[in-house]
């Protein structure tokens, strides 16, 4: 099972994550499209993604800004399968707008 980074290995993290913000409890980054169904079309890319990597963000939807939290919910924090995704929901992110 994987472990939780530190709270110095998550700073350590963040500084190559441009966006995200957290701790080891989670780390989060809003992202503001262009429409609605372009958020949507974001979702649906980070659900694909998801499920190829067997690991899920919770995502919050308003409108257009989407909200993407990753944190391992199996161990209760954050863990480098959560980076991974965070770096995979950035490419995502950086492809559609
Ligand atoms: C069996 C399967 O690996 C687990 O249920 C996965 C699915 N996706 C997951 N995603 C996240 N973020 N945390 C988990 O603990 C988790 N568990």
């Amino acid at each position: 099972m994987a472990d939780v980074l530190t709270a110095e290995a998550v700073r350590d993290e963040l500084g190559g994550l441009a966006g995200w913000s957290g701790d080891p409890a989670g780390i989060t980054r809003t992202v503001e499209l262009a429409s609605f169904p372009e958020a949507v079309t974001v979702v649906d890319r980070v659900a694909v993604t998801a499920e190829e990597l067997d690991h899920h963000p919770d995502i919050d939807i308003r409108w257009r800004t989407l909200t993407f939290r990753c944190v391992t919910h199996s161990v209760g924090g954050v863990t480098r399968r959560d980076v991974e995704l965070a770096r995979r929901i950035d490419e995502i992110v950086g492809s559609v707008r």
